[in-house]
């Protein structure tokens, strides 16, 4: 079953108004692959998802970066799954590694999130990832398939999620991992989604890759058979998010 390629780029918590502008005018005029070859999806600040909404080309989507775990109520701070529904937000990012370690969320929280994000209608974009402790322990497959499995337990249906790889140690590092170590791990999860899930979801989820890729290493990556597309950080600011969506292209090749 052919999946169609994927770029996510994460802007994390960067970026004022006029900066904000500034990268959707580069998106805006960029010169990409077709929507039936690669599907873009940025995920700004929660503040400006609807300037970034309205803004953009209407084949890129936006993605939240977070939403609450539950409906919405008194919760101070946190921003409701029927929010993002509500401002016509089609994707969100749950269980980054960041906020996984900086504001300790479970992978139970996590699968929690995920199956109520899908519950309100959202498509999410599921982070998962080892810390290099856990590599060099030889615990990575351990690590990512817990992780899945948490979200695996809570949900019926993979229509809606693209799980993103990313290992902790690649993230921001400039220390990307080898296309053979990406693909090693994509294939074992997408083995363990058929062991556990059923073939079909197996072949049809897309695994994409997240940790230091930028417009000089994607293409091997993308390569790479079980690599689905990327989830992109800091490039994801840059110009060079244009050659990030291209690399698309590497699959039809
Ligand atoms: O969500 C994106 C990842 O955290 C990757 O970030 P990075 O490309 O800056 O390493």
């Amino acid at each position: 079953m052919a999946r169609k390629f994927f770029v996510g780029g994460n802007w994390k918590c960067n970026g004022t108004t006029e900066e904000v502008k500034k990268i959707v005018t580069i998106l805006n005029e960029a010169e990409v692959p077709s929507e039936d070859v690669v599907e873009v999806v940025v995920s700004p600040p929660f503040v400006f998802l609807p300037l970034v909404k309205n803004l953009l080309r209407s084949d890129f989507h936006v993605a939240a970066q977070n939403c609450w775990v539950r409906k919405g109520g008194a919760f101070t701070g946190e921003v409701s799954a029927e929010m993002l529904v509500n401002l016509g937000i089609p994707w969100v990012i749950l269980g980054h590694s960041e906020r996984r370690a900086l504001l300790n969320e479970s992978n139970d929280f996590v699968g929690d999130k995920v199956a109520y994000a899908l519950s309100q209608g959202l498509k999410v974009i599921a982070c998962i990832g080892e810390t290099l402790e856990q590599r060099e322990s030889g615990s990575t497959m351990a690590v990512v398939a817990a992780q899945t499995k948490a979200i695996a337990d809570k949900i019926f249906n993979w229509d809606n999620i693209v799980l993103a790889y990313e290992p902790v140690w690649a993230i921001g590092t400039g220390k990307v991992a080898t296309p053979a170590q990406a693909q090693e791990v994509h294939f074992e999860l997408r083995k363990w989604l058929k062991d556990n899930v059923s073939a079909e979801v197996a072949a049809s989820t897309r695994i994409i890759y997240g940790g230091s890729v930028n417009g000089a290493n994607c293409k091997e990556l993308a390569a790479q058979p079980d690599v689905d597309g990327f989830l992109v950080g800091g490039a994801s600011l840059k110009l060079e998010f244009v050659d990030i969506i291209k690399s698309a292209t590497v699959k039809k090749n």
